[in-house]
């Protein structure tokens, strides 16, 4: 069996810097056509000057393959209005971290006082920026994304043209959420709508498999694939591809992140088909993120076939993928 896909995108990847970006980013740029980029660096990207090169280093790390850095900015509650509208065409969202919530998030927003906020939301919702949002609260693990959500509604009331995408979701709840508001989106991982806590945590800790949100429970799980599967319109897909150093990850206090990038497709197309949903999975990889934040990729065509995949143990020697060594039911046979 073959299906092809047309410009999948990847609406929340971290491509990093330097020696990781050199590996990671033409893994992605091989099968997808674009990705939102975190702005999460060290430091993180709060100039136009810092998006611009960060943006021509990822175009010259991606080698020739055709893809789309769609940009963001770390969000501060200091810009500037004419900053705002200067760096505007650069970007195509902006991404709000609670400080200190996840990997390099110390530079984030230390509280949600709707009046410390207000002045660059307000902006942003003139200017038709969208808010990408990591929602956790320093509450108990297991509760940081529901506590938040209270926040999202918050911030939808008060902004109703600002569109808020929910990154990462992993609960009902955040689920439950999207048809209240209708400037309310999220993305959903693949890592999200396979596992659950019991897979990180249940047997042997699996450090692979560890991140920020971490996955939740059974009936969480099912909501995302109720709403992935189903190609709710206000959901798309974004990996959160997010690759560490194996010393990194495989150590004592090891790093939140998932590496995704170079099997999403296929692990997509695999769950897709499982559930008998892959009619649906152009929208939830595509279709659902170009209608939402009004972007039209570069032409791509990716197929994919089921044949079985070994997924490599480690790439470069240096980030183990999700999957390492076992066989998925789909590859990739053909992109561009
Ligand atoms: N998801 C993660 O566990 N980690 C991400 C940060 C993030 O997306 O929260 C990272 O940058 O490593
Ligand atoms: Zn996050
Ligand atoms: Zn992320």
């Amino acid at each position: 069996m073959v299906i092809s896909i047309d410009s999948p995108l990847d609406m929340h990847l971290h491509l990093r810097d330097m020696d990781m970006l050199d590996i990671v980013a033409p893994l992605s740029a091989e099968t997808f056509a674009g990705g939102l980029v975190m702005p999460n660096l060290v430091p993180p990207v709060t100039t136009k000057e810092a998006v611009c090169d960060y943006r021509n280093r990822i175009c010259r790390a991606q080698g020739d393959h055709c893809f789309t850095p769609y940009m963001t900015l770390f969000f501060r509650s200091d810009y500037r209005p004419e900053f705002l509208e200067s760096v505007k065409d650069e970007i195509l969202a902006i991404k709000l971290y609670p400080a200190g919530i996840t990997t390099n998030s110390e530079g984030g927003v230390s509280g949600f006082d709707l009046e410390e906020l207000s002045p660059v939301l307000g902006v942003m919702s003139d200017l038709g920026i969208p808010l990408c949002v990591h929602g956790e609260t320093g509450g108990f693990v297991m509760d940081r994304e529901a506590e938040f959500i209270p926040i999202y509604e918050m911030l939808a009331q008060n902004f109703p043209d600002l569109k808020i995408v929910m990154e990462h979701i992993t609960t009902k709840e955040a689920v439950a959420a999207l048809d209240r508001y209708d400037n309310l989106f999220a993305t959903i991982t693949l890592h999200h709508l396979y596992i659950t806590l019991d897979d990180v945590a249940g047997g042997l800790l699996q450090p692979h498999l560890f991140c920020k949100p971490i996955a939740k429970r059974p009936e969480d799980r099912s909501a995302l694939l109720n709403v992935a599967l189903g190609a709710h319109p206000k959901v798309m897909f974004g990996s959160d591809s997010a690759p560490h150093p194996r010393d990194k990850k495989e150590a004592p206090g090891c790093a939140a992140g998932v590496f995704t990038a170079p099997i999403a497709l296929q692990g997509l197309a695999q769950l897709f088909d499982r559930h008998g949903a892959l009619e649906n999975l152009q929208a939830f990889v595509s279709d659902n993120a170009q209608r939402i934040y009004g972007i039209t990729p570069p032409a791509k065509k990716v197929v994919l076939e089921k044949t079985p995949y070994l997924v490599p143990e480690i790439y470069e020697g240096s980030v183990v993928p999700m999957f390492a060594g076992q066989s998925l039911a789909w590859r990739v046979v053909s992109a561009g």
